[in-house]
Order: structure tokens, then C-alpha cells, then sequence
């Protein structure tokens, strides 16, 4: 017997296996990844056509054997019943392949009863993380508990413990394995991320350290940028705020990472954009699937096609930026300094070894730092402006402090001797702001994530098995009553007023800094090493907006609700504002 081979299918056939895939599949984001109806059209269609293919390929097995009696059976069922089995047959694929249940001492938290499928609470998890983490924290509190994710399960501590595993070395308690591993690396090309690591050091040991000329870097392309980007709006105009953003975010990182001319060619900046959305979703994809079936599986996914199209793509740049030399990105032909050697990549170039400086792989590296800093960085911009306009008792305050500096220091990169870390530090209730709009947005609701490479035993004897995807469930734990108070008001000067309480607390609760209690950028040596940029570019961004432009809802709307997937928060892409030129008020 030989086994049948996709290219043997009716042609029908494979385009109906097709549409089954891209209903489910095909979508431009991951909000949209369920459509049911649709799906379940299409396998119905799939069911219609396929059962006579597998009639027509029979004939040449043995007719006695198992396939023909199957399918047999299956074109005398109906397409309800097909359904079922289909699903049941899912379940029991899921159920045999998973790697669950190495947590032995942990409950498996969100049930609605124990009849309920295991892959109910799996495919539940998808749309009611939030629900599911937040019962699961009342619940368990000093208790570890499993969340079913639908490719896997994920150990979600006490807080208790954060400080303890933080301490454990990275190759053993490792950040990229959970974080990289999300995005499934083996089939989405991104393993290098896993054994390299170029890109955190290019942020820990250049970007940070001269983090100021970085600053001025990247708001001298925020000017160029601001008339391409930021709508006239001398009446108020509706607009996609979350678009704008991310557009001046992606023009100013990429500024400092390629410099010109990348980072002024549409191409690039949204390669930078969308390779995000196809990444999350070629992964969003893949992990529906059990990982042994990848090979065959992962071949149908289109979003994985766009992610290879646009790393290829990111390759030609790459090649293009790097031609003059092969070593030294940016030098003069005879070794002289470069033309502009504040370019991350020329950084990259000269510090990484000959693997990291390969073009695919420099290129790939290029998309995954856009990943890192572009989408998360423009959520957290949005929600802030979401905030202020949500409470606009909070522009004048804003703005009185942003003119106090400037009357001080004069207008931000206005006079040479003021560093612009400094004047930016000096916008203290707006970092306290930005503090309090992270902690009501969240990017994720469970992280820090971690997995553990080998067995760990923690102090109280909890042991930890090698394998085990750990994450923490900050969010909820921010909003409990007993570590904030009064855990749902928006009172942007929490961390304001904890620093002015004495002098010991000046230099604490800051935004860029991570706290058991403030996770919003990670935690300990593997936390968020692009945080200190993210909170002084949202800063630059902000003092230029709130000094020209008024913001306010739609007539009729208010905060719009953030959107779930899986453990992932994203801010609802159909949000719209107003804005209006101040100066035309
Ligand atoms: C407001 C914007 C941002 C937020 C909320 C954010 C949040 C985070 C979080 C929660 C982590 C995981 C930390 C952990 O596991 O402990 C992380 C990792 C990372 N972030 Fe950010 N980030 C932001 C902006 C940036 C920017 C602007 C860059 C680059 C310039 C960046 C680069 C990275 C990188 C490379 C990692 C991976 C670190 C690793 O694998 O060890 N991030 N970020």
C-alpha cells in the first residue's frame, strides 16, 4: 500500500482543502481568526469533496482493507455526524500528542465541569484568557495553577516565587524559549533568535548606554516624519490614532536600527509592520496543530508563505544596506569613520559573529527587533491618548508640565547642553501617567514567561519539571484590591506621589524600571531590554502631540475594550479619534 500524496488529490478536492485552510486561516490579523461559520462551510464542502476522492484513489488498495471500509462508512454519515467525528478524531490526536501533564502537583484550572473536553478549555482559552486567568488568581492565590493553553499548557506561579526562579540562571529558567517558542521558530524561521542573541546586546550594550544620542536620533526623524504622517486636522478630524503611531514608531526605530535610506522607504517600514501581524499569525496558526503534524501541516498555512516572503524581502534590503561593505556597514571605502556609525546596524555588523552577520540572518534579526519594538510600543502610545481622552481633566496637567520644562530647559533638543534623557526624567507625572496606563493595558496577562530547561526544586520543595512553560498572571495581580488600592480607578499619580513621599523613593517608580509589583516590561536580567527607549520615545511623542493637538472620542464612543487572543491584548483596531491642530482652537 502507498500512501496518497496531496498532488494525487482531485484537483476539486485541493482547492477545497484550500478554502478550508484559508477560512481558517487567512486573515490579516489574529482578531479575525475565527470565523466558524465559515469554517464550517468550508468543511463541509471539504467533506462533500473529499469523500469521493478518497473513493476514487481506493480502488487501487486492497478493497478489503481499512481505508476503503472507512470510507465507506463515512460517505454514508452525515455531514453532522462527519463533524463529530472529525472533531472527536482531533481530540483524540490532541489528547495522545500533547505535552501535558508533567505538572503532576499543579490543577488544571477553568473547567466548567468535569465533563467538559479538555479541547473545549483549550479552544476557550483563545477568547476567555482573561476570564480563565483572572478566576484562576482569585482562586489559587499561593498556589500554582495549569492554564490549558491550546498548544500548551502554561504553570502560572505566585507571585511568591518571582523573585526566586528571576535568580536562576537564563539557560536554565530561559525567557526566549517561552517568548521565541511562541512564535512556533522551527517552521516561522525564527531558531536563530533561539541560539543567538545579537539582538539584546546590540540594545543592552549600545542603544541604552548612549541611549540620548539615540533619543535625538529618533526624534530628528520623528520631524521629518510628522508632516507625512500626522493629519493637518485644522477641524476635527476622525482618525486611526493607533495607525499614526505606529507608523512615526517604525519610521524613528528604524531610523536608529537602518538609517537612511531604510528607514524613509515605505517598503521597509511596512515590511516592519507586517511581518508582525504575519508572524503572530502563521504562529497563531501553527500552534492550533499538534507539533507532529507540522510537516504536513505547516505547508497549508499562508500567513507562514508571508513570512517567508517578507523575511526574503527584508534579505534583498539587507544585501542592498550592506554591499559597499561587507564588514563595516557604514565605513568609507579605505576603513574611514563611518558616514553615520550611530546606525544600530553597523553596531550589529562589527560586534556579531559571522553567523549574526550573515544577511538572511541579520535581516530576519532586523524583523524580529521591529516585532519587539513597533506594535508594543504604538499599543502603549494608544492607550495613553485612549486614557487622556477617556479623562481630559489630564491634558492640562500634562501639557502645564510639559511647558514647565520647556520654560526651564527650553523646547526638547533645543539647546546642546541640555541632555535629553534629562529633560524627558523631568516629566515626572507623565511617567507616572504612562505607569498607570500600563498597568490597566496590559500587553499580556500572563507574563513574565519563562521555561524551564531542566528540573528545577525551589526552596519550599515545589518541583518544577524541565519542559514546563511558567508565566505569572501580572495583570490580575495589579488589579487586586490588596496591591492596589482601589485597583480600578485611573489615578495616573500612583507612582508620582510614591516618589515624593520622601527622598529615599525619588529615584523609584519609574517607567522603565520593573518591580514585583510593576511587570509591565518583564522582570530580572531577562526583562524588556528596549524598555528605557520605549518610555522616553512614547515621552518625545507625547510632548509633541499633546503641544499641538487636541484629541477627543467620536460623538457617542468612549474607550474602546481592548481584544484578546489567547494571553495576548491588542488594541481594538477599529478605534477611532478625533484630532484638531491646537493652535486652530
Ligand atoms: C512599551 C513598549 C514595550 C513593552 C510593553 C515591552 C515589553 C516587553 C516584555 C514584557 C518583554 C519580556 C520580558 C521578560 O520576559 O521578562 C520584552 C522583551 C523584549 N523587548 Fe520589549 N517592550 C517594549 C518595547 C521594546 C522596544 C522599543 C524594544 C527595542 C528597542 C524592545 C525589545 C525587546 C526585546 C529584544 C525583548 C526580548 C528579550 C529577550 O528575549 O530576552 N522592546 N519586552
Amino acid at each position: 500500500m502507498r500512501y496518497l500524496r496531496a498532488s494525487e488529490l482531485h484537483s476539486s478536492t485541493r482547492r477545497q482543502v484550500g478554502n478550508f485552510l484559508l477560512s481558517c486561516l487567512s486573515t490579516s490579523t489574529p482578531l479575525h481568526i475565527f470565523n466558524p461559520s465559515g469554517c464550517l462551510r468550508s468543511l463541509r464542502r471539504l467533506i462533500h469533496h473529499i469523500v469521493p476522492s478518497l473513493a476514487q484513489y481506493l480502488p487501487s488498495m486492497d478493497s478489503t482493507s481499512w481505508p476503503a471500509s472507512v470510507a465507506a462508512i463515512l460517505s454514508t454519515m452525515s455531514y453532522a455526524q462527519v463533524v463529530t467525528l472529525l472533531f472527536s478524531l482531533c481530540s483524540a490526536i490532541l489528547l495522545l500528542s500533547s505535552r501535558r501533564g508533567k505538572v503532576h502537583f499543579a490543577p488544571v484550572h477553568g473547567f466548567r465541569s468535569v465533563l467538559e473536553p479538555s479541547l473545549f478549555l483549550q479552544a476557550r482559552f483563545i477568547t476567555t484568557a482573561y476570564e480563565i486567568v483572572g478566576s484562576g488568581y482569585k482562586k489559587f492565590k499561593d498556589t500554582p495553577f495549569l492554564v490549558r493553553r491550546y498548544d500548551n499548557d502554561v504553570l502560572v506561579m505566585p507571585m511568591k516565587y518571582l523573585n526566586e526562579l528571576s535568580r536562576i540562571p537564563n539557560k536554565k529558567f530561559d525567557s526566549k524559549a517561552a517568548a521565541v517558542g511562541n512564535f512556533v521558530p522551527e517552521w516561522t524561521g525564527m531558531e536563530f533568535a533561539m541560539e543567538t542573541n545579537l539582538h539584546i546586546r546590540v540594545l543592552s550594550n549600545k542603544l541604552t548606554p548612549e541611549l540620548s544620542r539615540y533619543l535625538d536620533i529618533s526624534r530628528s526623524e520623528l520631524e521629518y516624519a510628522w508632516d507625512l504622517e500626522v493629519p493637518q486636522a485644522d477641524d476635527w478630524t476622525e482618525v486611526d490614532i493607533q495607525h499614526i503611531l505606529r507608523m512615526l514608531i517604525a519610521r524613528m526605530t528604524g531610523r536608529i536600527f537602518m538609517g537612511i535610506p531604510a528607514c524613509r522607504d515605505p517598503e521597509w517600514i511596512n515590511l516592519t509592520i507586517d511581518f508582525a501581524i504575519h508572524l503572530f499569525t502563521a504562529a497563531f496558526s501553527l500552534k492550533m496543530f499538534p507539533r507532529w503534524t507540522l510537516p504536513f501541516i505547516a505547508h497549508f498555512i499562508p500567513a507562514r508563505y508571508r513570512v517567508k516572503k517578507h523575511l526574503k524581502k527584508a534579505s534583498e534590503f539587507m544585501r542592498q544596506s550592506v554591499q559597499k561593505s561587507p564588514k563595516s556597514l557604514l565605513r568609507g571605502e579605505h576603513g574611514e569613520p563611518a558616514e553615520d556609525e550611530t546606525v544600530l546596524l553597523s553596531w550589529m555588523m562589527e560586534n556579531g559573529t559571522e553567523r549574526e552577520t550573515a544577511i538572511p540572518e541579520m535581516a530576519a534579526r532586523q524583523c524580529i527587533l521591529a516585532v519587539a519594538s513597533v506594535h508594543t510600543t504604538a499599543g502603549n502610545a494608544t492607550n495613553i491618548i485612549f486614557d487622556l481622552c477617556a479623562h481630559p481633566e489630564w491634558f492640562p496637567v500634562l501639557r502645564e508640565e510639559i511647558d514647565h520644562v520647556t520654560q526651564e530647559l527650553g523646547k526638547l533638543g533645543e539647546k546642546k547642553d541640555v541632555d535629553t534623557r534629562l529633560w524627558l526624567s523631568r516629566l515626572e507625572k507623565l511617567d507616572s501617567f504612562i505607569i498607570e496606563s500600563q498597568r490597566l493595558n496590559p500587553v499580556m496577562l500572563v507574563h513574565p514567561q519563562r521555561v524551564a530547561m531542566e528540573p528545577l526544586t525551589l526552596n519550599d520543595g515545589t518541583r518544577i519539571p524541565a519542559g514546563t512553560h511558567v508565566g505569572w498572571a501580572h495583570h490580575h495581580h495589579v488589579m487586586d484590591p490588596a496591591i492596589t488600592p482601589n485597583p480600578e480607578v485611573f489615578d495616573p499619580l500612583r507612582s508620582y506621589r510614591k516618589r515624593h513621599s520622601s527622598p529615599e523613593e525619588m529615584n523609584k517608580h519609574l517607567a522603565g524600571q520593573t518591580e514585583p509589583n510593576r511587570l509591565s516590561f518583564g522582570y530580572g536580567k531577562q526583562a524588556c531590554p528596549g524598555r528605557f527607549f520605549a518610555v522616553d520615545e512614547i515621552k518625545t511623542l507625547l510632548v509633541r502631540l499633546l503641544s499641538n493637538y487636541n484629541f477627543k472620542y467620536p460623538q457617542g464612543k468612549n474607550r474602546p475594550k481592548p481584544r484578546y487572543a489567547n494571553e495576548n491584548v491588542f488594541v481594538d483596531p477599529t478605534a477611532r479619534l478625533m484630532m484638531k491642530r491646537k493652535s486652530t482652537t
